[in-house]
């Protein structure tokens, strides 16, 4: 569950979330808004990168800001750049990585990594240098790095910006498929048609909070795009 209750925040002298009041309990939340109108700064809220101004924010019932070393084990951020998540030279060792301080065998982590790198098709370029994969790929390892932690909730930031059709399909199978709750950012509408709950945000404010068709038509109202 992620709750915000008041939440106002400034950069410099422009408001960026105003009066923000939300509890997401659904599985699949969208929350979509156009350039600059502040989806990255709330979920950046969640993970306890921007600490508002006003108001107070829980994530699966911790403060991001108190709490952040719990929050991040707990939920699983995805960002846009994907080349600030990888750290290690490799493909395989990035993903190793994300497993290094979880609480399972050695064992169970190997099979985790295998399985992880197979469903995400980078079991190819495993032994490669991360940094060499193309943008989409980097995106894809990003996802597996946060996936292999099976963390109890996800917020992710336009995850599929760089990505080719198979993986945008890819990338929607496995949000249905998945059992955690999800908050996803998108400018892809048609990632949210099967989603819970779709939130509009405009200049900061939450504008709209509606199934995803009717949320969808009110961006488009807003946007001045016929349906
Ligand atoms: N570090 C920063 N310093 C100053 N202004 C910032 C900073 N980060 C974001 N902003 C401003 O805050 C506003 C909201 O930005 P934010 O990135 O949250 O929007 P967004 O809805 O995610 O946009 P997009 O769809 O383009 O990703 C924008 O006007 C942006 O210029």
């Amino acid at each position: 569950m992620i709750e915000l209750d008041r939440v106002s925040h400034r950069l410099g002298e422009r408001p960026v979330l105003r009066d923000i009041t939300l509890t997401l309990v659904e599985r699949r939340v969208g929350i979509i808004g156009a350039n600059g109108s502040g989806k990255s700064t709330l979920a950046r809220t969640l993970n306890g990168l921007v600490s508002p101004d006003e108001g107070e924010v829980r994530a699966g019932g911790l403060d991001p800001r108190r709490q952040q070393r719990e929050v991040r084990r707990a939920v699983g951020f995805m960002f846009t750049d994907a080349s600030a998540q990888i750290l290690m030279p490799t493909v395989a060792e990035d993903v190793a990585l994300s497993l290094r301080d979880l609480p399972i065998s050695a064992q169970e982590k190997e099979t985790r990594l295998h399985e992880t790198l197979d469903f995400f098709g980078l079991a190819d370029h495993a032994d490669q240098p991360a940094q060499l994969l193309s943008s989409g790929q980097k995106q894809l390892l990003a996802f597996a790095g946060v996936l292999v932690r099976r963390p109890e909730m996800l917020v992710c930031d336009e995850p599929s910006t760089l990505l080719d059709l198979a993986n945008v399909l890819r990338l929607q199978r496995t949000l249905a498929e998945l059992p955690q709750q999800v908050v996803l950012l998108t400018h892809h509408l048609e990632l949210l048609d099967d989603f819970d709950r779709v939130v509009v945000l405009d200049e900061g404010r939450v504008v709209a909070d509606d199934a995803p068709a009717p949320a969808v038509a009110e961006y488009r109202r807003l946007m001045g795009v016929r349906a």
